[in-house]
């Protein structure tokens, strides 16, 4: 049997917006294997950021189970699952967010460091170098971001996110600020790195070519989540 990564089972949320509650996950059950690539489409609205924010621990379902890595995330309080984050899951953004004062390098070490605080400086510096030499980087090690075009930004953002060897990357848009051609080769390098180190990616993106590249497919709507290609959790 496949080792599962994720596992949501009956999963609502809802969140207060004012005087009302707004009913956004409505009982999602699916699971993500390891090493599996699975994408999620949907119209703007209709949940997908909010998924990845429960499945990352920042939001917390309001019932159902989700377990991470092993562990039910309903069951942890703040510090615990910022705990299961460090170990477990990686998070890349569409806008990036490097730190502009900072080198690619340092970008990426940063993370490394904020996860793992006991770790020599050395070790980090190593380990920071590997995951930009993972993402064809090398040459551009002491550059800052303003030096680096958008594609090479996110490649940056990919080494970051990868670099403490998370076994889940939850990508959000990933590519939605880079031209096509760029945006394909990022989405073939993320493959790429996700098979080779056997981390299983959710990937949230609007385009669908980018998603029927991926090995399972979901589409959101309206809070509800279908698989598209018949297979189920
Ligand atoms: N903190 C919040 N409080 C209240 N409502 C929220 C909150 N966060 C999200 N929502 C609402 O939840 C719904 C789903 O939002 P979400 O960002 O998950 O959609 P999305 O599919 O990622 O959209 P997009 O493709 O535009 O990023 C939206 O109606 C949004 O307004």
């Amino acid at each position: 049997m496949t080792e599962s990564i994720a596992q949501i089972r009956d999963m609502d949320l809802r969140l207060k917006s004012g005087e009302n509650v707004l009913h956004i996950l409505k009982s999602i059950t699916f699971s993500i294997a390891r090493g599996e690539v699975v994408s999620a489409v949907g119209p703007s609205g209709s949940g997908k950021t909010s998924l990845l924010m429960v499945l990352a621990g920042l939001e917390k379902a309001t019932s159902g189970t989700v377990v991470v890595g092993g562990t039910d995330l309903g069951a942890l309080n703040e510090d615990q699952l910022a705990d299961v984050r460090r170990g477990t899951i990686g998070i890349l953004f569409q806008n990036f967010h490097l730190i502009p004062s900072m080198t690619a390098l340092e970008n990426v070490a940063l993370a490394l460091e904020i996860a793992f605080s006991d770790l020599p400086l050395s070790e980090i510096r190593m380990r920071a170098r590997q995951a930009l030499a993972e993402v064809g980087l090398s040459e551009r090690e002491d550059h800052l971001p303003s030096a680096l075009s958008g594609g090479e930004q996110q490649r940056v953002g990919l080494a970051r996110a990868i670099v403490t060897r998370p076994k889940l990357l939850l990508a959000d848009e990933p590519t939605g600020n880079l031209d096509q051609q760029t945006a394909a080769s990022a989405i073939e390098l993320l493959f790429g790195l996700a098979k080779r180190n056997t981390m299983a990616v959710l990937l949230i993106t609007h385009d669908d070519a980018l998603a029927r590249r991926a090995d399972r497919q979901m589409r959101m709507d309206r809070g509800e989540l279908h698989e598209l290609d018949g297979t189920s959790a």
